[in-house]
């Protein structure tokens, strides 16, 4: 994928330095850079304070948000520093990024009355909701869709959900922001982001009672802030159809009402298709600037797997990914990719915890991007034991030339359900070289530090770099978004070099093919 390496002036503050020379190729221009860590000082208590008026310290309600001064340097920033000096990284780097209105993605519950509804966050250790109409981590844009949907409620007469009772007709909404935009100059992007809204309706289907008032919701939302209406403020409407009794918020039937079908957003250099049910970053800018830094650690020429892929956003040649919703953005993003690109991209429906090593073997480069919790233990292991791993692989390649046929079940169900994307044809033996660089993005700071550790004491991986990303400002680890920041780690395969395979042109597509002819930079 377009994975260029440019870089716009960002509209937020950012603290920031260069970081040291790495091993792979350098950025074509310069991207944003962040500071090191260490030196980042606590400001003025006001100057990069939350000032928002749901927050309150002596008895947190809203559970958003968990400090309120000092957002550029959360709290974990000195752990982090000692953490990384004491594994050989001395120059950590941190970009603080945007500290107000960076919440581009929330899940708010709906609660309280048709007349006096509620929609917002849980109070703390509670299921009372928390109305956070003013949140100042919300992009602006959603905090005047919730009202609009306030509103709506009123005087449609839609009741929120009841929870004791099971009843109600709206039990949560998602909202997401898609903040680009080519018809506005770049600098009027991010402000004038329009909403995708998800309404998660208390029944099996569209063709349930009640469907009548949904559909009026939904229109109302489309008359009053759709594109004829006197602010543009939403770029379509969809239903999530949930009964279950349980907590989870999205039950498994999506239907798209109003706007467009499709939402693009502008990250890393690409155009990237993210439908409501595939996962998505929150904070958008931040996500960006993290994308843009991980390109720099790529070498030319790399083939790259990319497990725990979304909707395959990072851009790699092998995506494996556990959710088959995000199968559709994938093959929509692709189609967006310039045509100079001729290559083989692929998209797996399969668990990355089953057999790993098969998405390992063939690569150059994997790129771990898992949830909260970390790393599956088969995944560790397998990563642990790189070197057994492609010693098997290269004396398996060697006796036989000729696949074997595939029995596994969950591996012919992988196949099945993966996507091929570009005219180059696989080549029949495929390289069986396994990853010498490993980039892990974290979000769960705790999870990390013990999937590092564990990384580390195989003695296969060395740390090379740490960058931490203020992905969640205002947030520690007991919120509902419980991590601060994103890390991207680069490890590099302490393998002799008598093992290392020669680079791998196997799938036939190059991270690096289009950034040799950059496209113009149009945004940031
Ligand atoms: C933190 S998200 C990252 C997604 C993507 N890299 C992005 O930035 O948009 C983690 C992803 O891992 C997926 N996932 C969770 N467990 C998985 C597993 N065992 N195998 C493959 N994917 C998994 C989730 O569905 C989710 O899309």
């Amino acid at each position: 994928m377009t994975l260029r390496l440019v870089s716009a002036p960002p509209s937020f503050s950012l603290f920031t330095c260069r970081s040291s020379a790495s091993t792979a190729l350098p950025p074509a221009t310069p991207t944003p850079t962040p500071v090191p860590a260490s030196s980042i000082p606590p400001s003025p208590p006001l100057t990069c304070a939350l000032h928002c008026p749901h927050f309150q310290s002596y008895a947190p309600l809203c559970s958003g948000c968990t400090h309120e001064f000092n957002l550029h340097r959360p709290v974990i920033l000195d752990d982090a520093n000692d953490f990384f000096r004491k594994h050989g990284v001395s120059d950590f780097t941190f970009d603080t990024c945007k500290l107000w209105g960076w919440r581009c993605r929330a899940k708010l519950a709906v609660r309280g009355s048709s007349t006096e509804p509620l929609i917002g966050l849980y109070e703390e250790g509670t299921h009372n909701i928390v109305d956070i109409p003013q949140c100042k981590a919300h992009h602006p844009n959603i905090n005047a869709a919730v009202e609009l949907l306030r509103r709506g409620i009123t005087e449609v007469g839609i009741g929120p959900y009841i929870e004791d009772e099971g009843i109600g007709d709206l039990r949560y909404v998602q909202m997401a922001v898609t903040t680009y935009n080519t018809s506005l100059p770049v600098a009027e992007r991010y402000m004038n982001g329009k909403v995708q809204i998800t309404l998660v309706w208390n029944s099996r289907n569209e063709n349930s009672p009640g469907a009548d008032k949904l559909n009026a919701l939904a229109n109302f939302l489309w008359k009053n802030g759709g594109p004829r209406s006197r602010v543009h403020l939403i770029h379509s409407v969809w239903a999530n159809f949930q009964t279950s009794t349980n907590n989870i918020i999205f039950g498994n039937r999506w239907r798209h009402l109003l706007g467009e079908r499709d939402f693009w957003e502008h990250v890393g250099g690409i155009d990237v298709s993210l439908a409501p049910s595939s996962f998505g970053q929150a904070n958008t800018r931040a996500f960006d600037i993290l994308l843009r830094k991980l390109q720099k650690y790529v070498p030319y020429e790399s083939a790259v797997a990319d497990l725990y892929a979304g909707a395959g956003v990072i851009g790699s040649v092998k995506c494996i990914e556990i959710n088959k919703e995000s199968k559709a953005s994938f093959e929509k993003t692709i189609e967006r990719l310039p045509s100079t690109v001729d290559s083989s991209i692929t998209w797996h429906h399969a668990d990355a915890s089953k057999e790993p090593f098969l998405w390992l073997v063939g690569s150059d480069v994997v790129v771990i991007d898992p949830p909260r919790k970390g790393l599956d233990a088969s995944l560790i292991d397998a990563l642990k034991n790189i070197s057994s791993i492609e010693r098997k692989a290269l004396s398996s390649s060697e006796s036989s030339n000729s696949s074997q046929e595939e029995k596994r079940p969950w591996v012919l169900r992988a196949k099945e359900a993966s996507v091929q994307i570009g005219s180059k044809p696989l080549p029949a033996n495929i390289p069986q070289s396994v990853p010498q660089t490993l980039i892990y993005i974290s979000c769960g700071w705790e999870s990390f530090k013990e999937d590092c550790k564990s990384l580390l004491s195989s003695k296969a991986w060395y740390l090379e770099k740490a960058h931490g990303f203020n992905f969640f400002p205002g947030t520690q680890s007991k919120c509902r978004v419980p991590l601060v920041w994103e890390v991207d780690i680069q490890y590099s395969a302490s393998l002799p070099n008598s093992l290392q395979s020669p680079p791998l042109s196997w799938e036939g597509w190059y991270w690096a093919s289009k950034t040799q002819n950059p496209a113009p930079i149009v945004d940031s």
